[in-house]
């Protein structure tokens, strides 16, 4: 009787659990059930399939290219974190039904457990009407005719980078990543905010250093399953290094925006004031996008100073990694073949003749075709951001299967780009693939380096236009060489893609 009366406890424990975990359970075998037509390389009870994604980055990026190049036919297949189903897509069709659909627009679990510390609800967390409104409110400021008004500060960049890299030119080799980041932190840091940083020429700065190690924090975390709980995550070392930076990262943004406000106030009025027709800005000093978002809000008062400050540091994450990232990986593919960089260096000579100093201008933008194709040939191949993620709104059917509300999936632009039916020998570099003759009957969401619909980025044109201001003033200078083969790099899909072990190359100066 005794014994009975202390197990007690733990029988009524035990139902209370079942009655909690049942509605899991229930839902996970009627998903399971639901998706058992769905290919995917066989996983274990309970585990799924995690140990098949390896101990690291690299293995865990090697799983993903083998079971894509297994499940190329269907174009997605279907993993098991635990009792979590994960469906990896990677062809135009499919992508285009998630894209196209605004219902699907939740970035899922792990976005917001990385990323929402930092950026908040801004633009690329937010969903429904938050983000059609901010969306709505936002757009307009990423107008080309808006966007010319940064390249003073993109030309300025670029030569301060031009200058620095001539220096390095006896270096048998240099690590592009140090280089780019700092580049375009400072680029950044000066359009979104108006902030010279100085980074380029060493200068030290509180918010370089947190910006440099809040992105390794979040990447570390995203390697160890046990930080994936807040409350293990906030006790560690690295979760107090995080609290730390974060304070750093935010109390900077706060304050610029505080200080910009004061100098608009103390000036009577903002100095800057758009033309509703001609999107033209006049203005009295240097535009930067704070200005546009402080304009955004005299005209929407419920834009409050919270929603100002998770855009500025949406932009500042989403705008800088990204743009470094796209850089050093075409700068790369560039040094690896020689004969696209005689054909840049014909194009720079045509556009700008014999002048190595000149700012690039927005008319000389449009000449350089050429290079527009090199971009994107690089962003098919090594594409900055390698997969994003979702949690489907509704029933979609995918690959003949209807695949219920809630799943999450992976939308995995680094094999979609790698499709030899829209790519013909996709490992091979080729900007020619984009001349226009050539780019015709290719899906529309068989490329998708800025993903695609209504959640694209919404800072594309500004990357385009950094990243070309950026290469046609190096490449007026210098010659770049790489010195590791691409089949030898191995590549990890972190929050962008990297090369473990960094990404080598030699300048010399051009005669
Ligand atoms: C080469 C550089 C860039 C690449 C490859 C890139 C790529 C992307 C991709 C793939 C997305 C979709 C993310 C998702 O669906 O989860 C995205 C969204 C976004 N990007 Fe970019 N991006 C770049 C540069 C920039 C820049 C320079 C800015 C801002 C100055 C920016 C701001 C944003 C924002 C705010 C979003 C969220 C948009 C929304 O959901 O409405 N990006 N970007």
């Amino acid at each position: 009787m005794d014994s009975i009366k202390a197990a007690f406890p733990f029988v009524v424990a035990s139902l209370v659990g079942l009655i909690i975990c049942l509605p899991a359970l229930l839902r996970y075998l009627v998903v399971k059930y639901r998706l058992r037509n769905f290919k995917g390389p066989r996983g274990l009870p309970i585990l799924g399939n995690v140990l098949q994604f390896g101990a690291d980055n690299a293995s865990f990026m090697n799983s993903f290219l083998k079971w894509t190049e297994t499940y190329r036919e269907n174009g997605s297949f279907l993993v098991y974190i635990g009792f979590t189903p994960v469906v990896t897509v990677y062809n135009a069709i499919d992508m285009e039904v998630i894209l196209r659909n605004t219902k699907h627009d939740d970035k899922g679990y792990f976005y917001k457990l990385y990323m929402a510390p930092w950026m908040g609800d801004g633009l690329l967390l937010s969903k429904g009407t938050k983000w059609a409104t901010r969306r709505k409110l936002l757009t307009p400021s990423f107008h080309f005719s808006i966007l010319k008004n940064f390249l003073v500060v993109l030309n300025e960049q670029a030569q301060c980078l031009t200058d620095k890299v001539c220096e390095l030119k006896d270096k048998p080799s240099v690590n592009l990543p140090t280089l780019m980041s700092l580049c375009s932190l400072d680029i950044i840091c000066e359009t979104i905010m108006g902030k010279k940083l100085g980074a380029q020429k060493g200068e030290s700065s509180e918010y370089v250093e947190a910006v440099h190690r809040m992105t390794a924090i979040l990447i570390a975390r995203s390697r160890n399953p046990l930080y994936w709980s807040n409350f293990i995550f906030n006790q560690s070392r690295l979760g107090k290094d995080h609290a730390k930076y974060l304070r750093i990262l935010h109390s900077t943004t706060k304050q610029v925006i505080k200080d910009r406000k004061l100098e608009i106030q103390l000036q009577g009025n903002n100095d800057v004031t758009i033309d509703d027709k001609s999107r033209e800005v006049r203005k009295r000093r240097r535009l930067a996008f704070l200005d546009l978002l402080i304009e955004v809000q005299k005209q929407d008062p419920s834009f409050t100073d919270e929603g100002i400050q998770e855009e500025v540091d949406t932009f500042m994450f989403e705008g800088h990694d990204t743009v470094s990232t796209s850089l050093i990986m075409t700068m790369y593919l560039i040094g690896r073949h020689p004969e696209v960089q005689r054909k840049i260096q014909e194009e720079l000579e045509r556009v700008f003749g014999h002048d190595r100093e000149r700012f690039v201008t927005s008319d000389d933008l449009q000449e350089l075709e050429y290079l527009s194709c090199v971009l994107k040939e690089s962003q098919r191949l090594l594409p900055p951001v390698p997969f994003v993620g979702r949690d489907l709104g509704e029933d979609t059917n995918i690959g003949g299967i209807d695949v219920p509300k809630g799943t999450s999936l992976t939308l995995a632009f680094f094999m979609l780009h790698r499709d030899p039916k829209q790519f013909p020998e996709p490992e091979k570099f080729d900007p020619d693939r984009f001349l226009p003759a050539n780019s015709e009957g290719r899906h529309n969401f068989a490329f998708l380096p800025f993903s695609a619909g209504h959640r694209n980025c919404i800072g594309q044109k500004f990357a385009v236009m950094e990243q070309k201001v950026v290469l046609a003033t190096l490449l007026r200078k210098v010659e770049i060489k790489s010195l590791q083969k691409l089949d030898e790099m191995q590549f990890s899909g972190e929050l962008v893609l990297r090369s473990i072990g960094g990404v080598h190359v030699k300048f010399t100066q051009r005669p």
